[in-house]
């Protein structure tokens, strides 16, 4: 599959489908708090229009006399009550709605995540830009909440507005609406170009967060101290700013434009109207209370105006970037699935045949025509030069790929045919790159299978034949220490104090161990592969572990890669690869005897080491 480059226009399709899976997400996250929300937001809108008609009501009375101001008058105190306290009482609601949406958006953009079965999706410089956006949407949801209800109080406040100025002058109505057409038309591009702007700026953003992390972490803190590059990643870092800043500056200033023309034609509007109104009332034409109505009619709907366009334009930028969350939501799985079995247990073996692989279209060929069997039982080597695709073809043996041409067979059936979750269940794995997780010992050797995280003995065990278990057991707190100095972890009771700085870096040897007690956590595996599960090991920890793994790997169906030759030379089978293929295969004394590129390896290792006084 070709990298995807994003189309950067967004159809108004999209856009609608976004509106419905955000209506649906807040819906879902709370239908008795959204309902609430609503009516309260409701409520606060009637009200100013109300407590319009009820002053002109006191004021046309007072002017009349004898006529009874009580009533209108308490119904003015009552209005004043509501408009204190509704908007507090539905900001409350509006909190709690938005806060659920968002949580239950971002575990649904995490779970649609967990179904991208590859890797491919995470090479995709495109998707993870979407994916940084359907983040960010997923947490700003509650803003959508403000959207709707700004969009009810700004259509309720224009309509009673509105009707109450077209009841004293409908030539001003039509003049008024007719300013608000173009202000919501300017705003609705306004808020196209933003958006496009934002999903431009994102690369921006994620490189500016790579250099931040860089400087901030504590990974690459020692070469950056060491080479004295702090002050050349900041700069990189605040260029990275500088650049989707003077892209957001070219909107703003269309936007100050724009928007400061539509002002100056409403504020006119306003104008003279108020001209009008009084003129009017000086001839006879309008009571004062008819002014006073005037005047909160042509306030009320300018300012309902102003807050539906704001509404109605900030919904439209913020469904416009949750299109980026519907994608992520909806995108097609990076491996497709042709019939989804569960993989049968191993019983004959692998066979990788004429297997072809490239990255992408815009990448070399890596492997050019794999042919290899790994039967049932035996333990094979893969060893190769650097860059040879060693890794890679692990990588397709547990489909994190499918190849580009060729077949990989489990018992005679194709990988795509089968559950890539089932068929990683039947994996264990130590990778070249693994991972350390700022997390516990314990959790750090369950990760990989979760039931045993709980179970202590087992964890010990995978620990033990790791040749681990001494060293996390003199740990300050065992195998419930935090393997961190990063986090502070397992303190929940919200005390940072002396307690919690109890995390404990391991040494990259140690980590290694660990990585490969995960992996043994997993017994019972059909595959168990080994990615240069030794390289950072001391000689005799290397030597340690290899007899480990060659009690581990008896009788069962391995794949050892590894630089070091002499750990794979009791392999069952060596597989030597060099140019994207099988260039040799047998037993260790075979390829030996047959004197091509292994034995050279081989003895230039060798040689090195008795070259040794
Ligand atoms: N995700 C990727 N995208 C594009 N190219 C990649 C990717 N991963 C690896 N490659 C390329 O594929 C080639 C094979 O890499 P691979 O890691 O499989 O080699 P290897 O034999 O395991 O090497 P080593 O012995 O150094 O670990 C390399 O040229 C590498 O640059």
């Amino acid at each position: 599959m070709a990298t995807t480059r994003p189309r950067r226009r967004i159809s108004a399709r999209q856009v609608r489908e976004a509106a419905a899976e955000a209506a649906a997400l807040l819906w879902r996250c709370g239908p008795v708090r959204l309902s609430a929300f609503l009516a309260m937001t409701t409520a606060v809108a009637v009200v100013p229009v109300l407590t319009a008609w009820l002053t002109k009501a006191v004021l046309d009375r007072l002017a009349t006399t004898g006529a009874a101001v009580a009533a209108p008058a308490a119904g003015l105190v009552a209005a004043g009550l509501a408009t204190a306290l509704l908007p507090v009482a539905a900001r409350f609601a509006r909190e709690q709605v938005g806060r659920s949406a968002s949580r239950g958006a971002t575990d649904r953009l995490f779970a649609a995540l967990g179904r991208q079965a590859g890797l491919r999706r995470f090479e995709d410089p495109a998707y993870q830009d979407r994916l940084r956006l359907a983040q960010d949407s997923a947490r700003r949801l509650p803003e959508l909440v403000d959207g709707a209800g700004s969009l009810v109080s700004g259509v309720l406040g224009l309509t009673g507005f509105l009707g109450s100025l077209l009841l004293l002058s409908p030539l001003l109505t039509v003049v008024v609406l007719g300013t608000a057409v173009p202000v919501l038309l300017a705003e609705f591009s306004l808020a196209r170009r933003r958006s496009a702007t934002e999903w431009h700026v994102e690369r921006f953003h994620r490189r500016e967060f790579f250099y931040g992390h860089l400087l901030t972490g504590v990974d690459a803190a020692m070469e950056i101290r060491l080479f004295g590059i702090g002050g050349f990643l900041r700069t990189r870092m605040m260029g990275e700013r500088e650049r989707a800043d003077a892209a957001r500056r070219r909107v703003d200033a269309r936007q100050a434009v724009v928007q400061g023309a539509l002002k100056a034609a409403s504020a006119g509007v306003a104008g003279y109207g108020l001209w009008w109104a009084v003129t009017t009332a000086r001839g006879g034409g309008l009571t004062v209370g008819d002014v006073s109505m005037f005047v909160a009619a042509i306030i009320g709907v300018q300012a309902a105006l102003s807050g539906l366009t704001a509404a109605v334009t900030g919904g439209q930028a913020r469904l416009l970037a949750f299109t980026h969350y519907v994608a992520v939501l909806r995108a097609e799985p990076d491996l497709p699935t042709v019939a989804d079995r569960p993989a049968p247990a191993l019983r004959h073996g692998i066979v990788l045949r004429d297997v072809w692989f490239r990255y992408s279209d815009d990448h070399p060929w890596i492997l050019r025509g794999v042919d290899l069997t790994i039967p049932h039982g035996y333990a094979v080597a893969l060893v190769g030069l650097n860059g040879a695709g060693k890794t890679t073809l692990v990588k397709l043996l547990c489909r994190m790929y499918d190849p580009t041409r060729g077949q990989i067979l489990w018992d005679g059936v194709d990988l795509r045919d089968l559950s890539p979750a089932s068929l990683r269940e039947r994996i264990s794995a130590v990778f070249q790159e693994h991972m350390n997780y700022d997390m516990t010992a314990a959790e750090n050797i369950g990760l990989g299978d979760l039931t045993a995280l709980a179970d202590r003995p087992r964890l010990v065990g995978a620990a033990e034949r790791a040749g681990v278990h001494e060293r996390l057991a003199a740990l300050p707190y065992g195998y419930d220490t935090p393997l961190t100095r990063t986090f502070i972890l397992g303190m929940d009771n919200g005390d940072d104090g002396p307690d919690a700085e109890t995390g404990v870096v391991l040494s990259g040897g140690q980590w290694q161990r660990l990585a490969l007690a995960r992996s043994l956590v997993r017994a019972g595996r059909d595959l168990m592969i080994l990615d240069e599960p030794s390289s950072g090991l001391d000689p005799e920890a290397e030597h340690e572990v290899h007899e480990r793994i060659r009690e581990h790997r008896e009788g069962r169906t391995s794949l050892l890669i590894s630089h070091r030759l002499s750990a794979v030379r009791d392999a069952d089978l060596v597989a030597v690869l060099a140019d994207g293929r099988i260039a040799e295969h047998g037993p260790h004394d075979a390829l030996l005897a047959a004197d091509g590129t292994y034995a050279r390896l081989f003895r230039l290792q060798a040689a090195g080491y008795q070259a040794v006084p």
